[in-house]
């Protein structure tokens, strides 16, 4: 067979040679129907079948496949002993170099005694506006080639083992990304999220808020985390809303970090107010990965999203559908009834594990329908720092679990509202001769003087409280004199 072959191999290579030299003197028509015949004709002949992978899934530019990623993850880990020419990356978390196959470049692999070679090709293909500027585009694919005697062995247990084996290594060098829909340029393609490393510090730990709330919402994230057959049974995508609520300087970013490290999981910053239309949100979103975060900050200052439903005229109901119809250059924002719409079915293909998280300081300026229970499953309320949350900042600031002025702390936090961040500002040391008790005592003042100008706006408020009522009294004095005088009285008469 292998003989077979070496003889047909070199009748074509002398065919092809020919053919190269008497190339030019053949008309370009010709040509191109010889070449296309000759390709097919080698195919046909060969005993070799060629799979191919794409990077992404039909006409779709958005959603990046999952089989490709697995496969080029499975292949970097051969590539680094197996081929000839590579890709180097640096990676962040390891702090050493990620050797990736080079394009074009043969990678063989063997699996149960079989050899196959991989590579990765590309086609270039002519621009298409697709919402940004694109010059060209590059489809990417990879190519896998086996003897067709294996077939059942490499389609099924060898394609099972590479998916296994590349998801496997992305969770172990999984660098953490923090992404924000500034569109960017990767080689020919634009992409909608640009991205820096997460090394947000913040975990559970750090965080100062009760312990036993802390408790319960890891609770809630480890079991959302590890819930895929049960969301799968109940026919509902695998996705969380979180509403984090509260003053600034509460910590509900830091608690975003926090969640994110404690599931490993990327986070997507969404800046809704650059985001142009319902379509491009929804762009956005389906191109987030399963394991993210995906975070809308100040949800009541995004955009007009408060109240929209209540006050919808006919007139912008028309304009919404419009946004989700074929034209693009349509100039009409995200709508409440669009955002809702993406919360609630979006995923449900996607199937990966997503969480939304939504910040707002003002809970009670916002539609009831975003923040419903099964679009946002927690609320979770960010308040002004207790003695427990102090002693979590404390030992994070001043390493220490105890101190004689802890008690009188206590006493001022439990009188004044003073925010985790406003804390945190007082007990840093500001210098290296600042000791532990001076950074207490620094806090100590701070509190004493926010209580004094909490007492002093109290008494104020209260004198305009009676000023106003004693003019409303005089007033309505005034008015009841005046009616009584256009009845025809000419007395003032008090009913006690
Ligand atoms: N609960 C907290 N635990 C630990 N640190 C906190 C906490 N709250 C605030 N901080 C500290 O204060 C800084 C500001 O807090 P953060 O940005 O998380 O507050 P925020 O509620 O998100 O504020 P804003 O509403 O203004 O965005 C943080 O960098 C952190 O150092």
């Amino acid at each position: 067979m292998a003989f077979l072959w070496g003889n047909i191999g070199a009748g074509m290579a002398s065919i092809m040679f020919v053919y190269t030299i008497f190339k030019d003197h053949i008309p370009q028509s010709l040509s191109t129907y010889l070449e296309k015949y000759a390709k097919k004709l080698v195919r046909f002949l060969s005993p070799y079948i060629e799979i191919t992978f794409h990077e992404f899934n039909g006409e779709s530019y958005y959603g990046r496949s999952e089989v490709f990623t697995a496969i080029q993850t499975y292949l970097s880990s051969k590539a680094s002993t197996r081929a000839s020419r590579f890709k180097a990356d640096f990676m962040m978390k390891s702090k050493s170099l990620m050797l990736s196959m080079d394009d074009y470049e043969e990678v063989p692999d063997v699996f149960n005694g079989v050899k196959v070679w991989w590579v990765l090709e590309a086609k270039v293909l002519q621009a298409r506006n697709r919402g940004y500027n694109q010059d060209s585009m590059e489809k990417r694919y990879f190519k896998l080639s086996f003897h067709k005697h294996y077939r059942e062995l490499i389609a099924g247990s060898y394609i099972d083992h590479v998916m296994k084996e590349g998801k496997a290594v992305t969770v172990k060098n999984r660098q953490r990304k923090l992404y924000s829909n500034n569109p960017c340029k990767d080689g020919y393609y634009w992409k909608a999220w640009s991205h820096v490393y997460f090394e947000h510090p913040a975990t559970f730990d750090t965080l100062a808020m009760e312990s036993k709330k802390k408790e319960e919402i890891m609770n809630d994230l480890k079991k959302f985390s590890e819930a895929k057959e049960y969301y799968a049974k109940i026919g509902k995508p695998w996705k969380r809303g979180y509403l984090l609520y509260g003053p600034p300087g509460t910590g509900k970013s830091t608690m975003i970090a926090a969640m994110a490290n404690f599931l490993n999981y990327d986070v997507y910053d969404l800046e809704l107010t650059t985001v142009k239309n319902n379509r491009e949100l929804r762009n956005l979103l389906i191109e987030t990965s399963s394991k993210s975060v995906i975070v809308i900050e100040d949800i009541d200052c995004s955009l007009d999203l408060t109240g929209q439903r209540k006050k919808k005229s006919k007139k912008k109901k028309d304009e919404e559908e419009n946004d989700e119809s074929e034209n693009e250059s349509t100039s009409s924002k995200v709508t409440l009834s669009g955002l809702l719409n993406f919360i609630d079915g979006l995923w449900s293909a996607s199937g990966g594990e997503r969480i939304i998280v939504f910040t707002t300081n003002h809970v009670e300026k916002l539609d009831p329908a975003l923040i419903r229970r099964g679009r946002m499953d927690k609320h979770i309320e960010m308040s002004y720092c207790g003695f427990e949350s102090f002693k979590v900042l404390a030992k994070n600031y001043l390493d220490i679990d105890s101190h004689e002025l802890f008690a009188e702390v206590g006493s001022l936090l439990a009188e004044t509202n003073m925010t985790p961040a406003d804390v945190a500002e007082n007990i840093m040391p500001k210098s290296d001769e600042e000791d532990t008790e001076s950074c207490l005592k620094n806090l100590i003042e701070a509190l004493i003087e926010k209580a004094r100008k909490k007492a002093e706006e109290e008494a104020r408020l209260k004198a305009e409280k009676e000023e106003k009522e004693k003019k409303k009294c005089a007033h309505d004095d005034t008015n009841a004199a005046g009616s009584m005088k256009e009845n025809g009285c000419s007395t003032l008469y008090y009913v006690s």
